[in-house]
Formats: C-alpha cells, structure tokens, sequence
C-alpha cells in the first residue's frame, strides 16, 4: 500500500527532521520551506491562519506546526511568541525571565494543523507536554531545549538523546493525535 502524501510547510530545518524520523513509515512527507505569515492571537488561532496559508500555498493536503512554551507564573505567556523572545533573549534570558518568580513550571505545546487543501477547514492536534525551566544545559542546537526539563526525567531536552525526546516531547504527543486522525480518514 502506497504511503499518503503530505507537504509539511515549515522553515524550520529541527523541526522537519523531528517530524520526519516520527511520521517515517506512515506518511510520505515532503517539504516546502515558505515562512508564513503569524497571526496575533492564541496558539489554536496562529495555527489555523498559517495552515490555511499553507495549503492555499500548495493547493494540496498540508501539515503546518505552532509551537509555543509557556510559563505558569506568567499565564502561560509567552506562548505562541517564544520565536521572538528566544531570538532575542537566547535560552539563558528566557531562564532569567522566571528569575523573579518562585514557580519555575512551564509548558510546551505543539499544534499541528492539518488541511485536504484550499477552501477546507483545518484540523488541530495538539500535544502538550509539563515540565520546569531551568539554567540551560546540553547542546544549543534547537531553539529553547536547552531551558526545558520535562517533568520525569532529570535532564533537558538538549541534553536528552533524540530517541528520547521524540518519545515524550509535545510534537511526539500531537503526532500520535495526527496518526490516529489520519488513520480514520479515507
Ligand atoms: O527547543 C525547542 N524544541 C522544540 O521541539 C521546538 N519546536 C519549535 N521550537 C522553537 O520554538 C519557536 C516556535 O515558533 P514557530 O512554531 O513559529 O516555528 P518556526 O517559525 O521556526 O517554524 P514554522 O513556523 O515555519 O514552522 C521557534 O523559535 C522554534 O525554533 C522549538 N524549540
Ligand atoms: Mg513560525
């Protein structure tokens, strides 16, 4: 049985190859680099505009991706921002942001959107995943892993092996929400 085919919009080269290695063997995945347009709004918002983009873009079946960290002394802020706040801050500023706070606790959302293509309705997976931000620690190689420890292990994502990560992480969460949507469909 031939794979379904699926084009995962993302500039993001980490989280391509992330996506790859857990949708390998279930979907066909190819990519296209376009940086799309982020809304202002909740996660659940800028996912919905980017993936209505993304397949107007395409013209095809999509998959786009929003990831947001969030820490509970801040509401969850900042969220669906964390792109511009690491830029800027690079993992040790987004450490130094709790500085003030005794609640170290955040977490980390992925919301992959999927559409069949222009003029449908995106669909949303979610996975969230707990945990506490802490001084970072191990490679940095993707965005904030270094400052995120996930609740149960004692090493942050950076310092985790991929196998690892790709096995408790927000994206590995909503991935298995994508396979089992994918699996209902026809
Ligand atoms: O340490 C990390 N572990 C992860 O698992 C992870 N996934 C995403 N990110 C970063 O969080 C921001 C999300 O913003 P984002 O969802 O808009 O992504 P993006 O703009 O890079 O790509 P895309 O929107 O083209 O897909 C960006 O800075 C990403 O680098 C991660 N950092
Ligand atoms: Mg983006």
């Amino acid at each position: 049985m031939s794979l379904r085919k699926l084009t995962f919009v993302t500039g993001n080269k980490n989280k391509l190859r992330e996506m790859q290695k857990l949708l390998s063997g279930i979907v066909d995945l190819d990519n296209r680099s376009v940086d799309l347009e982020e809304i202002q709004g909740t996660t659940q918002e800028v996912a919905i505009a980017k993936c209505r983009q993304a397949a107007a873009i395409i013209g095809g079946p999509v998959i786009t991706e929003d990831v947001g960290l969030g820490f509970n002394a801040m509401k969850g802020l900042p969220g669906p921002y964390i792109k511009w706040f690491l830029k800027e801050l690079k993992p040790e500023g987004l450490y130094k942001m709790l500085a003030g706070f005794e609640d170290k606790s955040g977490f980390a959302v992925c919301t992959i959107a999927y559409c069949e293509g222009p003029g449908h309705e995106p669909v949303l997976l979610e996975g969230v995943n707990h945990g506490t931000i802490v001084e970072p620690r191990g490679p940095d190689s993707f965005g904030w892993d270094p400052v995120f420890m996930p609740n149960g292990f004692d090493k942050t994502y950076a310092e985790l092996p991929s196998e690892i990560k790709n096995t408790c992480s927000h994206r590995f969460l909503a991935v298995e929400k994508l396979k089992a949507f994918l699996s209902e469909l026809q």
